[in-house]
């Protein structure tokens, strides 16, 4: 039997005074090059997924939070490629810094209803609704 080996990564919808959400465009090079997604990736086999995200804003925007800012807002479930993507997704409203894109092309602060017109992954697209209903 084979084991179901997901790939697990964790991404959050970084939200500001207005309602506005942070995106970043995936660079050239990498696969899904230049779709604009949610900040985050993958959680290392030693980290819980709360670590690895507040690890992953400090590397990809140079933001500090902390886990208790992250609140679990909804999941995607999607195949890609070989691998099945389990994407947790987070919204924090509470950081330091000022985002500044280290690994993408580009950042943009956008309404979730804004996002339906920006190239995204394919598993983020379910999360657009959730999100125009939730913020
Ligand atoms: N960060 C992020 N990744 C997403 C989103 N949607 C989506 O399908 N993904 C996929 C793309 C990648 O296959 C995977 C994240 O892996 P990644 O390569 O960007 O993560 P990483 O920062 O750990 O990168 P690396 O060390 O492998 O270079 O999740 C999203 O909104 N945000």
């Amino acid at each position: 039997m084979t084991r179901f080996s997901p790939l697990l990564v964790v991404a959050a919808a970084l939200v500001d005074r207005d309602g506005r959400v942070l995106l970043q465009q995936r660079p050239p090079g990498k696969p899904m090059a230049e779709l604009w997604e949610f900040p985050g990736g993958k959680v290392e086999p030693d980290e819980t997924p709360e670590a690895a995200l507040v690890r992953e804003l400090e590397e990809e925007l140079g933001i500090r939070t902390h886990r208790s800012c992250l609140a679990p807002a909804t999941f995607a479930s999607e195949t890609l490629g070989d691998r099945h993507l389990l994407l947790l997704l987070y919204v924090c409203r509470k950081w330091e810094g000022v985002p500044q894109a280290r690994h993408a092309t580009a950042l943009t602060w956008v309404r979730p209803a804004q996002m339906y017109a920006l190239p995204m992954p394919p598993a983020d697209l379910p999360l657009i609704g959730l999100l125009d209903a939730m913020l």
